[in-house]
């Protein structure tokens, strides 16, 4: 099987300071993936490794089984857009897409003046001239037509507005869509990772939390309300991710690799936000809160 991303012990230290440590993953091609992290837990940096704008210091990493930008065909086959959405401000829309078609093989002229057409952008526009929207949406143009098999973003709706953002997301769906390829994408953004995203993958601390099927993780996580008592009582193969406790009652977050035991009190399953927090808390457990709600309502 060709993994979109594997990585295996993967390390990146700038000088003294160790940004990435031991990343194993494998995540299978198809994916629309959703990277998400505090500020500074290395999301930047593992986006850059999978571009092969940067080299692992220990470990290895390839991508659609391939060391990144280990070969031109590897190149074209990937479309990378850094943080800020970066264009060339004094280039017109119309030379962006002719230094596009200059630098890529398999630049697809007629998918970019569309999608450009589309859009509404003006080609006599300097990239310099467009709102913050407009440039998100000429790299994500410049991206696709590529035609790459995957495409990577870094944090691409982080500066748009509520409406832009949702039309940069559905922009890039549907091109996705067309084009049959990956995505991993990183985004503060829970809401928009989970309108768009069907695997997730947790950073933090410069540590893989988390890598799954969004199907997959809604499903084994469970949120459990009980007594003080609760976590002790649990069987084996339910691994507890965040407890959370009062004087009197215990609510646990959960995952369970089989079907919950009978007889455990379930209160609900939680949603995706719940189950990103509860291992980015467990990572870097700053504080620990006590829910709002008065007890007897936890769990409704
Ligand atoms: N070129 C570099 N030289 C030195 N340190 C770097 C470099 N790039 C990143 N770092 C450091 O690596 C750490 C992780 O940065 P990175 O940008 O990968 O995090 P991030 O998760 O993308 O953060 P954010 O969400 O704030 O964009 C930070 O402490 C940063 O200062």
């Amino acid at each position: 099987m060709t993994f979109l991303l594997d990585a295996d012990g993967l390390g990146k230290r700038y000088g003294r300071q160790r940004v990435l440590t031991d990343c194993t993953v494998r995540i299978p091609a198809g994916h629309v993936v959703g990277l998400v992290g505090p500020n500074g837990a290395g999301k930047s940096t593992l986006l850059e490794l999978a571009a092969g704008l940067i080299e692992p210091s220990e470990g290895s990493i390839r991508v659609l089984g391939e060391v990144p930008a280990s070969s031109t065909r590897q190149l074209s086959q990937v479309g990378f857009v850094a943080q800020h959405a970066p264009v060339y401000r004094a280039f017109t829309v119309a030379e962006h897409l002719r230094l596009g078609a200059e630098l890529n093989e398999r630049w697809d002229s007629a998918f970019a003046n569309s999608r450009i057409e589309q859009l509404g952008l003006d080609p006599q526009h300097r990239a310099g001239q467009l709102s913050g929207g407009q440039r998100a949406l000429l790299a994500l143009t410049m991206a696709v037509a590529k035609r790459p098999e995957l495409l990577i973003f870094d944090e691409p709706v982080a500066t748009l507005d509520p409406l832009a953002r949702h039309g940069f997301l559905r922009n890039l769906m549907e091109s996705v869509a067309e084009l049959g390829a990956s995505v991993i994408l990183s985004s503060h953004v829970i809401e928009d990772l989970e309108r768009v995203c069907d695997y997730l993958v947790v950073l933090s601390a410069g540590r893989i939390q988390l890598a799954d099927d969004v199907a997959d993780l809604t499903a084994t996580h469970h949120r459990l309300v009980g007594g003080l008592d609760l976590r002790a009582g649990l069987p084996e193969g339910v691994e507890v991710i965040e407890e959370q406790r009062t004087s009197r009652q215990s609510t646990l977050l959960v995952r369970s690799a089989g079907p919950l035991p009978d007889g455990l009190p379930e209160a609900e399953h939680p949603d995706l936000e719940n189950v990103i927090l509860a291992y980015l808390n467990k990572a870097t457990p700053i504080r620990r809160t006590e829910p709002a709600q008065p007890a007897a309502e936890v769990g409704r």
